[in-house]
């Protein structure tokens, strides 16, 4: 068994003359919560299709839990889906639609599957709710437990959080961070605050092509760079350089030093550093951070 839950080399898909995904190649390692970015038309939901096995790359080869997954069958148990705009079919009550679901993917005891599938999104009190008496929340929670039954090992979920209302889509997060580790979860969004907090991994398509994909502190550059927010007192960004592992000092905007270090260095060592060397030249300072947020990252790539 590999230990990458998807592989993508060289992946490209079109539709007639339209190029929606444009030979990207990256890899999801298992046990890991990976992240799809970009801006709309990016290739997201083309490429979670492809992941998905409902569509078929024009070029390029896929692997999913070490499957093909155009092999018909091949996928079955492995992988659990939530598509970006689910929609549940009218006249059903809740629980029978997701026990059936649950029949239907071979489940051994499907009732019991889709109450805990429920009770995981948080959504015990609509069993006995149509499906069409749900809101939009109610129904992108239930699309999700049905992603949820059986604990894949594989969990792909497109845009899961999207208008849901902020305290549902905390919990959907703690959802998706208790898979961390036991389940592999792909999942896009274009809250690139959330996807920071969630991923240990991301790639971030634009216009169909690859622009990067890497850990979230290789994107962040968490390992390279810190800033200091400065409340008062005079910064002179060349005494800094002359620090151990410092490789550059600059302001950045209004009261915001952006330093960058060494990759071999100790980030905990270089910030302790900088920051003691401030406070003995009279700079009083408000907050550290470390690296960039990855909206800047992304904003700078695209
Ligand atoms: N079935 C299709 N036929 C033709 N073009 C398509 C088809 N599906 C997607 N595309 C095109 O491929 C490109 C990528 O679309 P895709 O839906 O994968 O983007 P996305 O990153 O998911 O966007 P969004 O954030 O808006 O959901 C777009 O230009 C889209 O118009």
């Amino acid at each position: 068994m590999s230990d990458l839950a998807i592989e993508l080399f060289g992946i490209t898909k079109r539709f007639g003359p339209k190029v929606a995904v444009n030979g990207v190649s990256f890899s999801v390692p298992r046990g890991a919560v990976y992240g799809l970015i970009g801006p709309n038309g990016a290739g997201k939901t083309t490429t979670f299709s492809m992941m998905c096995g409902y569509l078929y790359p024009s070029e390029g080869t896929l692997k999913i839990m070490d499957v093909d997954p155009s092999t018909p069958g091949a996928l079955k148990g492995r992988v659990g889906a939530l598509p970006q705009d689910a929609v549940l079919p009218s006249g059903w009550e809740v629980g029978a639609l997701l026990t059936y679901w649950a029949k239907l993917s071979g489940l051994a005891t499907p009732e019991n599957e889709a109450r805990e599938a429920l009770e995981q999104v948080g959504l015990m009190d609509a069993w006995k709710v149509q499906t069409q008496a749900l809101s939009h929340g109610m129904a992108k929670r239930t699309a999700m437990a049905q992603a949820l039954m059986g604990r894949p090992p594989l969990v792909l979920l497109d845009e899961p959080t999207a208008g849901l209302d902020p305290r549902i889509a905390a919990q959907v997060r703690q959802v998706i961070k208790d898979m961390k580790g036991r389940q592999t979860v792909v999942v896009s969004s274009h809250n690139l605050q959330e996807l920071e907090e969630l991923c240990d991994a991301a790639a971030i398509l634009d216009k169909g092509s690859l622009a990067q994909a890497g850990t979230m502190s290789e994107l962040t550059g968490q390992g390279a760079e810190f800033r200091v927010q400065i409340a008062s007192g005079m910064v002179i960004p060349p005494e800094l350089t002359t620090l151990p592992d410092v490789t550059d000092a600059r302001m950045d905007g209004e009261g915001i030093l952006v330093v960058r270090f060494g990759g071999q260095a100790k980030p905990e060592e270089v910030i302790s550093r900088v920051v003691a060397h401030l406070l003995q030249s009279g700079v009083l300072i408000l907050g550290v951070s470390r690296g960039r947020r990855l909206e800047d990252r992304v904003l700078q790539l695209l």
